[in-house]
């Protein structure tokens, strides 16, 4: 069973379970009796998670200190994979990956293509929604990391997921009986056959989809509306896709560009002018009387008369204080007025990339030499005239 498609209360052990230790700082883990989760804070015992419900705080008392390190034990998602997963490429974060599926209108009954696996964050994402997905990656060694992965999480044997290596540009998607897939391997799928991809949503994260884009009519749904998104850091590389799209009769061509913002909503001291001004004649008079005082003082010391009754005069607590000023106020202090506000968070992690979406019905393509064609004939004609 995959343990990214089901929710469940309590950490039982084999589970993959994530450590948030802070926010940056997310750790997958297998939970084992008797083995413990390792952290600078402190050493957390698996047999002390075991049973509490997911989301619980694990405390343990840091060594030679009076002092606590605590985690939280979380439920693998996609979503906290995708910030805690070991980075061999670059991957897609999910302000993208959520855009992306609800554009594809990915739901369980779809089959989506993949290309390229990279490190397998959107193929995390899309297992949990898709019917079925179709990972292609041409690189060994991230094949073959990327498919024990898929194993260790129950996406292949129990799940919905295909990885297979391949260079979908020179070979396209066509999955054979020859091929290094993950298709064959303990399934019952008959081994002297092609596997009939019929795909309904296409992704490509490559850095020449213009070349793996002809391959796809052989592999798509007939008769149904196909949905593609090709995801690209620089606009050449949209340009070429466009013109590739355009003259392989995909429609309803679009690109656009997320740009993931984080808003923390809090709480801000409102400060009026008058308020202002009245602390401000406030810190004059204070300063007045000092100086008068010292003046006092100096002439009395020039006379060699007695300063012991220029006591310093007790300072009363000012009234004029209203922004909390040399005090710690709490924000949302009922002895001042706030308002609601809003701040940017300055990073958010997004791999900022145009999305380039399309669709095509059936086995729709141009003709280049009928479009040549009619375009010699109408040169024809205004020549003629
Ligand atoms: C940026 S990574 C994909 C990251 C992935 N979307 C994720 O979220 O983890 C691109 C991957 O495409 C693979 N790739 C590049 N060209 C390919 C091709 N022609 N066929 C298959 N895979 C290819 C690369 O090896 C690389 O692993």
């Amino acid at each position: 069973m995959s343990h990214f498609s089901q929710y469940k209360d309590t950490i039982q052990p084999g589970d993959l379970a994530l450590a948030w230790v802070s926010r940056d700082n997310v750790k997958p883990f297998r939970i084992v009796p008797g083995e413990s989760f390792n952290t600078r804070y402190g050493s957390f015992e698996h047999n002390a998670m075991i049973g509490k419900p997911y989301g619980s705080q694990i405390a343990v008392r840091t060594k030679g200190s009076n002092k606590f390190g605590f985690i939280h034990v979380l439920q693998a998602t996609p979503e906290l994979w995708t910030i805690s997963l070991p980075h061999r490429t670059q991957i897609v974060y999910t302000p993208d990956s959520s855009y992306i599926i609800q554009r594809l209108q990915c739901t369980s009954r779809s089959r989506v293509i993949e290309a390229g696996t990279g490190s397998g964050s959107f193929s995390h994402a899309f297992s949990r929604t898709a019917g079925h997905l179709f990972s292609f990656e041409f690189h060994e060694v991230r094949y073959q990391q990327a498919k024990k992965e898929f194993e260790d999480h129950g996406l292949i044997a129990d799940g919905n997921v295909t990885i297979t290596h391949r260079d979908v540009c020179q070979d396209g998607f066509t999955i054979k009986p020859t091929d290094t897939t993950s298709y064959y391997e303990g399934s019952s799928a008959h081994p002297h056959v092609a596997v009939t991809l019929d795909a309904d949503a296409v992704f490509l994260d490559l850095p020449a989809p213009w070349d793996a884009i002809p391959h796809l009519d052989e592999v798509i749904m007939k008769n149904a509306k196909v949905i593609l998104c090709c995801f690209s850091p620089c606009i050449e590389q949209v340009d070429k896709t466009l013109e590739i799209l355009e003259k392989h009769g995909w429609t309803d061509v679009e690109t656009v560009e997320i740009q993931g913002r984080q808003y923390e909503a809090r709480r801000q001291m409102v400060r009026k002018l008058d308020d202002a001004l009245n602390r401000l004649r406030d810190v004059r008079e204070r300063k007045q009387v000092g100086v008068e005082r010292r003046k006092r003082m100096f002439t009395k010391l020039l006379n060699e008369e007695d300063t012991a009754s220029e006591v310093r005069p007790p300072t009363e607590k000012t009234q004029f204080n209203p922004f909390g000023k040399g005090s710690r106020v709490k924000e949302g202090d009922t002895k001042f007025q706030w308002k609601e506000v809003t701040k940017v968070e300055a990073e958010i992690k997004s791999h900022t990339s145009y999305l380039t979406f399309a669709s095509k019905i059936g086995k729709i393509s141009r003709n280049e030499e009928e479009v040549l064609r009619e375009l010699q004939k109408v040169r024809d004609g205004k020549s003629n005239n």
